[in-house]
């Protein structure tokens, strides 16, 4: 068995306009790393993500993820496997604004074998409301429990998505770009956070960011990507905010 957590081979995405997106790109990550994937806007970094998410079917190439291995898209059965192992957080939170912050949270079993217990926090067995109260308590918002989705901050609102991603304890947390939608302060505590659970529970995170202190900071390894191609892939020790730049401006 592999001991990477994602590996990618040759995967190519065009989508149906004819838009070439990924250029068969390759990579492979280990359990346990934490990885920025970096690069100009429409360079394919979303793309790329929800790919390996099986939110997008590749046209070319093959993925492997948790030990699932596809060519186009995970059939029904991976994509069962792969909700109970991975933990997703977009750039908008994407909470239920009517409910409750803890209801949110609960919503993180969906897909579990909990099924629809998983709509409210009211229908949840005990224990699993009782994981979600910790999940909260872990991003520390567990006095925000009762709090409608739509009373909370932008930074809350994330940290909420980030207690949904983490609360069935996945392997792996891919984000894409955890932190843009927030203030430069409230988004370094969301990513502090992020690495911090990651680092605490050893899940293996990929996240993409515009911001290149984030790149550095909260990763050990940077892959970048331009015009759907890696361009750079070095460990976060060895590089320097000047190296990355050019990337970010797409020179
Ligand atoms: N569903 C879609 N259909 C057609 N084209 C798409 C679709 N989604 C994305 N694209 C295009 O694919 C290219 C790559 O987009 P993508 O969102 O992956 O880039 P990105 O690197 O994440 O960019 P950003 O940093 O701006 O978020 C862009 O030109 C975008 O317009």
């Amino acid at each position: 068995m592999s001991s990477s957590i994602i590996q990618v081979e040759r995967a190519e995405k065009i989508f149906s306009g004819g838009l070439k997106v990924l250029h068969g790109v390759s990579l492979a990550i280990a359990r346990g790393e934490r990885v920025a994937l970096i690069g100009p806007n429409g360079a394919g970094k979303s793309t790329l993500l929800r790919c390996l998410a099986g939110l997008l079917p590749i046209t070319g190439g093959s993925i492997g993820i948790l030990d699932e291995h596809f060519s186009t898209q995970p059939s029904a059965r991976q994509r069962r496997a792969l909700r109970k192992r991975l933990g997703f957080v977009f750039q908008f939170h994407g909470l239920v604004r009517r409910t409750s912050a803890l209801s949110n949270v609960v919503n993180g079993y969906l897909g579990q074998d909990i099924g629809w217990r998983a709509w409210h926090q009211a229908l949840a067995p005990a224990s699993l409301r009782a994981e979600a109260l910790n999940a909260l308590e872990a991003v520390g918002l567990e006095e925000k429990w009762n709090a409608r989705a739509d009373t909370l901050s932008g930074g809350q609102s994330q940290r909420v998505a980030i207690a949904r991603a983490i609360v069935h304890k996945p392997e792996l947390l891919i984000a894409d770009e955890p932190a843009a939608s927030l203030d430069p302060a409230a988004g370094a505590e969301v990513m502090t956070l992020f690495h911090r659970l990651a680092v605490e529970r050893g899940s293996t995170l990929l996240f993409t960011t515009h911001d290149m202190d984030h790149a550095l900071a909260y990763s050990d390894r940077v892959i970048a990507l331009r015009q759907g191609r890696i361009v750079l892939d070095a460990s976060s020790g060895s590089l320097k905010r000047c190296d990355l730049e050019p990337i970010f401006h797409g020179q």
